[in-house]
């Protein structure tokens, strides 16, 4: 590493240091900033990566239950360039996910700066850099990165959404985050208000239960449940399949014929359907579909219970829209993520305030400045390995031409720089 300067703070004993990269600075060492740094190696470009964490993929590794398993076919998982192993399951586990992301992070040398948070980035027009600035989390060290390019790489669930309700700071029991859920074993025998009803409050609900505990499960607007699988085959292969030669809306229109028939009628157990078919809602609003792995069953059977929108609550209950008064032991917030990037990223022509790129799918991975984001199309594994393979190509060529230019010129100027070779 090198050190352009290096303060020291006698007082307080943290340092601040400045470090020149040569090539691009990614933000964030999820499956996106992985699948970036791999399509980077790939073309010969350095890199260095900077995640928050201790550890690559850190959504999955800390922050996800452990009955998780990849609701899409693996082969609509998997990163550029290394594809699963064979003996992979069709959807693999949570487990089996982190350890091919372990791989793959080893096979192309990726070695993330682990517990360094971005807390700004800014482009400095004179210099025509990026200036992106750190604090270590386990000391209070600085350090400044200056670089050409920015690869956004901290995705769509950077920070959990907590909902603002009426009265739950004042409620007594446990109240979790959908992402601090582990498993259902210490809910035994509890009543559990599970506030969500997405892929996470529809698993969270189905492990609950699982678990011997009782959950009632929110749903205070419209959600589209669809089966895992029809006629044999995963319901998303199916749409992907049945959209190379069919229009969304006749896709989305059969798609439901289907879940009517393996289904039935979902909307007498109080699960309303949007007006807009699922594909058109994921495409417009970004609302995934959930595809259901049991949850149906046990809501049918009674086992679930499904309540609507909460009102407000109590020291030991909760009270609903409809009047309703629910005595609950426990609240799980299944209320989804945000992006963080409007906290760090001083920008605000590539993204806009919500923390996703301004620009509509398939052109929200370049801006001007070097700037790049990878994994912000809501578009899931798939959607961010296509992200970076197009950044990487980006910037390569650049690079590419300007080190044949600079082996031209001289080869006697080397800029030395921490950069992953
Ligand atoms: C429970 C769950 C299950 C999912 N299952 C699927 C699935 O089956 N199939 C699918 O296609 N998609 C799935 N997804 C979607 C999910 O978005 C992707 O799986 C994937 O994790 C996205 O990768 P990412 O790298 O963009 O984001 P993340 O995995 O969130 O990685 C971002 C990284 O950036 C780091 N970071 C954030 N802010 C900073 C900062 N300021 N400084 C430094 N580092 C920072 C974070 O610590 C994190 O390690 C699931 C999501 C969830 C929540
Ligand atoms: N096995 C897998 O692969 C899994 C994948 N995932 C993925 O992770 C991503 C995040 O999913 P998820 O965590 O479910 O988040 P989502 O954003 O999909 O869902 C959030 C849910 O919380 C509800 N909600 C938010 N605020 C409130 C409130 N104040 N009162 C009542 N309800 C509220 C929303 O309702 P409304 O719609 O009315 O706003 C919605 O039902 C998705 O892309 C999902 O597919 C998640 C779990 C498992
Ligand atoms: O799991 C997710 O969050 C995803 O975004 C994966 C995904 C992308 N497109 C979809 C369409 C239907 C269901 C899941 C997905």
């Amino acid at each position: 590493m090198e050190n352009l300067f290096r303060l020291v703070d006698h007082e307080d004993f943290f340092t601040k240091r400045c470090i020149w990269v040569n090539g691009p600075v990614i933000v964030g060492a999820g499956p996106s900033g992985l699948a970036t740094a791999a399509c980077l190696r790939d073309e010969g470009v350095p890199f260095v990566v900077l995640e928050r964490a201790d550890c690559i993929a850190s959504l999955w590794q800390r922050r996800t239950y452990d009955r998780l398993k990849l609701h899409l076919p693996k082969q609509f998982c998997q990163l550029p360039k290394l594809p699963f192993p064979e003996d992979f399951p069709e959807y693999p586990s949570k487990k089996q996910f982190i350890d091919y992301l372990e791989t793959y992070a080893m096979k192309f040398e990726i070695n993330p700066q682990f517990n360094e948070c971005v807390q700004s980035a800014r482009y400095d027009e004179t210099s025509g850099l990026w200036r992106v600035k750190t604090v270590s989390s386990t000391s209070r060290n600085e350090v400044e990165y200056i670089c050409r390019w920015l690869v956004v790489a901290t995705g769509e669930n950077a920070e959990c959404v907590m909902p603002d309700i009426e009265g739950l700071s004042e409620f007594k029991g446990d109240v979790v985050h959908a992402c601090d859920y582990k498993s259902g074993e210490s809910f035994k025998g509890k009543k559990v208000l599970v506030v969500g009803c997405g892929n996470s409050g529809m698993e969270l609900s189905l492990d609950l239960c699982n678990h011997h505990a009782s959950p009632s499960m929110v749903v205070r607007s419209s959600v589209h449940v669809l089966p895992r699988e029809i006629l044999g085959l995963s319901t998303f292969e199916l749409a992907v399949l049945m959209l190379k030669w069919l229009p969304l809306w006749l896709v989305d229109k059969l798609l439901l014929i289907f879940t009517w028939f393996i289904l039935g009628n979902i909307e007498k157990y109080g699960i309303k359907r949007p007006s807009k078919g699922p594909l058109e809602l994921k495409n417009t609003m970004g609302k995934t579909p959930v595809l259901d792995i049991g949850t149906l069953e046990k809501i049918r059977s009674g086992y679930i219970n499904v309540v609507p929108g909460i009102k407000s609550f109590n020291d030991r209950d909760v009270e609903l829209v409809n009047g309703e008064k629910l005595d609950i032991d426990a609240v799980v917030l299944a209320t989804g993520y945000r992006s963080n990037v409007p906290s760090w990223l001083q920008e605000g022509e590539f993204f806009s305030k919500n923390g996703y790129p301004k620009m509509p799918f398939p052109h929200g991975w370049k801006g001007n400045t070097g700037l790049y984001a990878v994994g912000f199309t809501k578009r899931g594994l798939s959607g961010a390995s296509s992200d970076a393979v197009q950044i990487a190509q980006d910037i390569g060529k650049v690079w590419k031409q300007e080190t044949k230019q600079k082996k031209q010129r001289t080869t006697a100027c080397h800029r030395r720089c921490i950069s992953q070779f």
